[in-house]
């Protein structure tokens, strides 16, 4: 616990003795929606604040991090934890994604997604055009990513003891083809997820390999986080756009960018409000990372028609009800706590926002579900 003696504010000696991380803290405390995290104390002859970290708002006290990464979350939004998973997990994690690649498995669920300017174009298909895996959750090898147990330490510290995951993806940004397209605009992921709250929501992402801005590392806007959710739409760009890779309007442009740079096992953790994408990928070489958002299992869901989610809600609606050929599937408002997980000893499960049940076909409920009637749990 950091003190410091409150008292000696007005005097000039002691306010330079003042440290930066305590005017970091003052800024901290500002942010946040609660009360402050300051408490002073009367002691004799002098007045002490005491600096409350278990106070701060996204993230908990379970001994794990430190004050100083607790601040920084605080202030920026995100937390890079450097060799978090081994190279042994990761090269696991790569076999596997090509099994997939070469239709070796089939797994129930898995949206397999490809560049847009390959799947307009007469490309054909192989394991090359494949830009992204989502909803891996039935393929065991890569879900165990999800349940690593250094992973959901770290999860923890901000979506507390009972956790879901949510929603998994393991992306193979491709080589750009010089329509752009290989960027991933700038967005908050909250937009997708009709859950709250949002400062229960984490998504930890884990290079595997180096990432570095040639071939496309995350840029992020710290302290974006601290905003609400914005209005996100197509962005305008010229060489096309992928399906459901919406931007944020209107963002600072002005505001700092920081690019993360990362090598293989290192991972970030962030929040949803976090305002972030990616570059092109300017190498021949495919970027690739695993990633997993998690929630408290104490969130809900939230009705998304009036707000800033509805557009992305309802393109979701009509691929499903292509996809799957039902035109029933509604998202019910409910506790999602109706039926879920408890994170113990490291195990996870998933619930579904279409069937209200724990559910092993579809993360969110989005896109795998086959709606009300027909869902799997
Ligand atoms: C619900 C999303 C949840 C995300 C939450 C986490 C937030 C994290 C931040 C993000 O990742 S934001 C981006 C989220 N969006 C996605 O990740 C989109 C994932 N992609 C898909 O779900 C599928 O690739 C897609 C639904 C777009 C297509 O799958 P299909 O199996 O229907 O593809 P299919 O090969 O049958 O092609 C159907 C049509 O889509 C077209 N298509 C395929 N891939 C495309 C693409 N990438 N972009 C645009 N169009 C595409 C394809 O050309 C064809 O057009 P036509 O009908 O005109 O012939
Ligand atoms: O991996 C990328 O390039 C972008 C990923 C991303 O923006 C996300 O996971 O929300």
């Amino acid at each position: 616990m950091t003190v410091c003696a409150s008292k000696g504010i007005q005097n000039k000696t002691y306010s330079c003795k003042m440290s930066r991380a305590a005017d970091r803290l003052k800024v901290v405390v500002n942010h946040l929606d609660r009360p402050s995290s300051f408490v002073q104390a009367s002691t004799s002859g002098q007045n002490v604040t005491y600096y409350q970290p278990q106070a701060l708002r996204y993230s908990f006290d379970n001994d794990l991090l430190s004050t100083e990464q607790r601040i920084s979350y605080e202030e920026d939004g995100f937390l890079l934890i450097k060799g978090l998973v081994s190279g042994e997990d990761i090269d696991r994690f790569r076999v596997a994604f090509e099994r997939i690649c070469r239709r070796e498995v089939q797994v129930p669920g898995l949206v397999v997604m490809r560049d847009v300017s390959i799947a307009k174009s007469e490309f054909v298909p192989n394991q090359k055009a494949i830009s992204k895996l989502q909803d891996f959750q039935e393929e065991p090898e890569l879900f165990r990513y999800c349940s690593l147990p250094q992973i959901l330490n770290y999860v923890e510290c901000f979506t507390g003891p009972n956790i879901m995951a949510m929603h998994t993806m393991l992306i193979n940004k491709p080589p750009d083809t010089g329509n752009k397209t290989s960027r991933h605009p700038m967005h908050q992921d909250l937009h997708y997820f009709p859950f709250r709250p949002a400062d229960r929501i984490v998504c930890s992402w884990t290079a595997m390999e180096k990432i570095h801005r040639q071939n496309g590392c995350l840029v992020v806007l710290p302290g974006s986080h601290h905003g609400t959710l914005k209005e996100h739409d197509y962005p305008e760009w010229e060489g096309g756009v992928n399906k459901m890779y919406h931007g944020v309007r209107d963002h600072d442009p002005n505001h700092p960018r920081v690019h993360l740079e990362m090598e293989k096992g290192d991972t970030v953790f962030f929040h949803p409000l976090l305002i972030h994408g990616s570059g092109m990928n300017q190498t021949q070489g495919f970027r690739k990372a695993i990633s997993c958002h998690y929630a408290s299992a104490d969130c809900y869901y939230i009705d998304v028609r009036g707000t800033t989610q509805e557009n992305i809600g309802q393109e979701v609606k009509e691929i499903a009800a292509r996809k799957y050929a039902v035109n029933d599937v509604t998202f019910e408002v409910h506790h999602i706590s109706a039926g879920v997980i408890q994170y113990t000893s490291n195990t996870l499960l998933i619930n579904c926002v279409v069937c209200n049940t724990v559910c092993f076909v579809c993360g969110i409920g989005y896109l795998g579900c086959k709606g009300p009637s027909g869902a799997r749990g």
